[in-house]
């Protein structure tokens, strides 16, 4: 059986410009749009050329290869003509492929936010789409608020829809423009708009996700048969979003329901490319991936509860509604206070531990891990630690040094110019080989100044940490008021790239830094001995 298309409309770049707090330049625009070049989306929409310097210097060239580069911009405003429109003029000149116009269908904006008679809307759309195929372009109609237009007024919202399609748009997309509507009444409306005359070939959806229905109800429009679907990376666009395409698209591709029926054009190679292609997205933008996301999440196929741990090691589908490596994803087995042995097994082994399950020493570990997760350590978040605390339990981790004493001091001062510093000095006394070393150091803060100076002598093990550099600092309140608990999760680095966290639970700050700082570096000394972070390729 031939399966339908269903054609990718990328929207990051408009609409995702929109979101509070991302504003792309054009080199970021430059590099996401190849991103989802390369990736196969169908459509990518770059930007609004005219309305500001960086979309106009964006379209001053065609910046997608195979997807076709599209241009947004609102029809002709009333009372001009289109050829005296500037705005649609920017929107000609631009080298782009195609035009995207976004038209107004609900009634009640036409009055309120055009300002003008329902006619004279019609007449804007028609003669704004005209004047897009008549430049060569290929025109689409962004519909927007169409669903809550319809609503309010069926044969008015269906107008403008026939309106766009009969004047040529080669796509008319149903917007839902306050993110609104519910799946139900999407299938409604658009059968009623495929009943009106417009076929399904040349309707497109775009759903923004303030009640959380985004994806759903881009699924209930390829349902009810449109066969465009507008969205974005990883969600983003105004307020709560747009319809996250890292969803929808594996989602159409590996689910039976719609694969079996319609085909996207990203093939079995593109889309392990995905959770590559969202991670590097969240990377530009520079904010962390969200880890909870549906397949490219670091979550989607984490297992921390045991009786799950125990079922997926026998076989994976028991708990996997999808094979991870498809999206480019990895499974991944926690421990913590929620597993049992097969968690540990099997987070042992991955480490070169071994281990056998009737070793009262494992029972041992468990129970240490689920005491001292009850207490607030977190050891899902502190693989280094982790580490630590098996080797110390099953085996051994050699005595390299031992730490006396430490004391840790801040002073508000005037310096000799006169300005009011305040100055933080750590004392460390350690014993390496019998012999007692004594450090001091100066830091921007208290824990900067114990890690400076637990590092500044380490006797013979010095030349071993110089490459050690503590990459991240994250500390947690667990329980307000005077009884809180402090727990202190580090990230360190060496020249080798590695990365691994440690973690450290006290009423103090500073004892508790003092911890993840101690395991950090023994973690170290271990890896440099392959003792350690022997991690199997997951
Ligand atoms: C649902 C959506 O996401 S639509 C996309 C929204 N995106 C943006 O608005 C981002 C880019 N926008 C901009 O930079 C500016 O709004 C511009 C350059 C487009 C226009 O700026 P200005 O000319 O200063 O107008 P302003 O933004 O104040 O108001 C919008 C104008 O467009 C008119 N307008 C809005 N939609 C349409 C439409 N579909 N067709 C014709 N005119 C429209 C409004 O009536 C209003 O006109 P008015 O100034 O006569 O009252
Ligand atoms: C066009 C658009 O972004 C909307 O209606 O939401």
């Amino acid at each position: 059986m031939t399966r339908e298309k269903i054609t990718l409309f990328d929207t990051t770049l408009r609409d995702g410009q929109q979101t509070p707090g991302i504003d792309f330049s054009v080199e970021d625009k430059i590099a996401i749009a190849a991103m989802l070049d390369a990736f196969g989306i169908d459509y990518v929409e770059g930007g609004y050329p005219g309305a500001n310097p960086t979309d106009t210097a964006f379209f001053s060239k065609k910046r997608t290869g195979r997807a076709r580069f599209t241009a947004f911009g609102m029809t002709k405003r009333a009372g001009i003509s289109a050829s005296n429109d500037p705005g649609l003029a920017a929107l000609l000149q631009s080298k782009s492929d195609a035009v995207c116009l976004v038209a107004k269908s609900w009634d009640y904006h036409v009055k309120v936010a055009l300002g003008c008679t329902n006619d004279e809307n019609l007449d804007a759309i028609r003669d704004s789409v005209e004047a897009v195929t008549a430049s060569g372009k290929e025109a689409l109609v962004d519909c927007e608020h169409f669903f809550d237009g319809y609503k309010a007024n069926p044969d008015y919202a269906l107008a403008c829809a026939k309106t766009a399609y009969q004047a040529g748009a080669r796509w008319v997309v149903l917007c839902d423009t306050n993110g609104g509507t519910q799946p139900p009444e999407v299938r409604e409306i658009i059968a009623a708009v495929i009943a009106s005359g417009v076929p399904g070939a040349s309707l497109g959806i775009h759903a923004h996700n303030d009640t959380g229905q985004a994806v759903a109800n881009s699924l209930a429009a390829v349902e009810a048969g449109v066969r465009q679907i507008q969205g974005t990376l990883n969600g983003i666009g105004e307020r709560c979003g747009n319809a996250d395409l890292t969803t929808i698209i594996p989602t159409l591709c590996l689910k039976p329901i719609y694969a079996d029926r319609f085909e996207t054009g990203i093939d079995t190679d593109k889309l392990q490319d995905l959770t590559r292609l969202s991670h590097g997205f969240d990377e530009l933008l520079n904010r962390s991936p969200f880890a909870q996301a549906p397949y490219v999440g670091a979550s989607a196929f984490a297992t921390k509860a045991g009786i799950h741990a125990s079922a997926l090691l026998k076989d994976p589908k028991t708990y996997e509604h999808v094979e991870p490596g498809l999206v480019g994803n990895f499974r991944k087995v926690m421990v913590s206070d929620q597993g049992g042995k097969a968690n540990f097994i099997n987070e042992l082994k991955r480490r070169g531990i071994p281990v056998a399950k009737d070793d009262p020493k494992l029972d041992r570990l468990i129970e240490i891990v689920k005491q001292r997760e009850a207490s607030g350590y977190a050891y899902e978040g502190a693989d280094g630690s982790f580490e630590l605390l098996a080797h110390r339990t099953l085996g051994s981790v050699p005595d390299f040094f031992a730490v006396e004493s430490f004391r840790v001091m801040i002073e508000r001062r005037f310096d000799s110019n006169g300005n009011l510093k305040t100055v933080s000095e750590a004392v460390v006394k350690m014993v390496i080989d019998g012999q007692a070393v004594m450090s001091v150091a100066e830091g921007d803060g208290p824990v900067n100044a114990l890690d400076i100076a637990l590092r500044k002598d380490l006797g013979k093990f010095q030349n071993e940490i110089e490459d050690l550099e503590l990459a991240d600092y994250k500390v947690r309140i667990l329980n307000g008021g005077t009884e809180a608990i402090t727990r202190v999760l580090i990230e360190s680095t060496d020249a080798t790239g590695a990365r691994w966290w440690t973690v450290g639970v006290s009423e103090n700050i500073i004892d508790a830094s003092f911890q993840a700082l101690m395991d950090a570096i023994v973690y170290k000394l271990m890896k440099n001995r392959q003792l350690a972070g022997r991690i199997a390729a997951e």
